[in-house]
């Protein structure tokens, strides 16, 4: 994928600060549940924000760097997701969407980023995405040189 949206770590948290208002109250949670790896970082900004102590994970990996393939469950909170904040970072194909709505059918299923094609399968996300292109998210990126264009 040639187009790059490219999301800061200031960015990840402020996106997910909204993500967290809309959540509001947050008595109304037991708990969240992040999809490992991508959900790790906006769960725990989530957690921060709404005073969330019971954060579990489903761990589940599909992609290997930018190449789908089986989604393969590695470990499962247990439940149907009743009173849980399920987030991921994002939804694309919405394959891994479909899981964890089959997984945990209660719950409350929210992204940061979603492409068209997924964004139906989420309660609620903060960015939209083009489908044509590819989110690079602040773990996998760095800040580097870059020579300037006069020699
Ligand atoms: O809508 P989809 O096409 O299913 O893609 C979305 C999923 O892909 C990425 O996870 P990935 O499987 O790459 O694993 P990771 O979270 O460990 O990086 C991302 O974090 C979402 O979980
Ligand atoms: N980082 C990243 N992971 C993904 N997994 C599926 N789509 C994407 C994407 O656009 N960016
Ligand atoms: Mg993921």
């Amino acid at each position: 994928m040639s187009k790059k949206f490219l999301i800061t770590w200031d960015n990840m948290q402020m996106y997910t600060r909204e993500l967290a208002e809309r959540l509001l109250p947050a008595t109304q949670w037991k708990g969240i549940i992040a999809v490992s790896r991508g959900g790790l970082v906006p769960a725990a900004i989530l957690a921060r924000e709404l005073g969330l102590r019971h954060v579990d994970t489903i761990c589940i990996a599909s992609y290997d760097h930018d190449q789908k393939g089986e989604a393969n469950i590695l470990k499962q909170a247990p439940g149907d997701g009743e009173g849980f904040i399920v987030v991921d970072d994002l939804v694309d194909t919405g394959s891994t969407a479909k899981l964890i709505r089959e997984l945990y059918p209660k719950a409350r299923f929210v992204t940061v980023c979603a492409k068209p094609a997924g964004a139906s399968l989420v309660d609620d996300y903060i960015v939209d995405i083009p489908q044509d292109t590819w989110i690079e998210q602040p773990w996998d990126t760095g800040v580097s040189f870059r020579a300037p264009l006069h020699k």
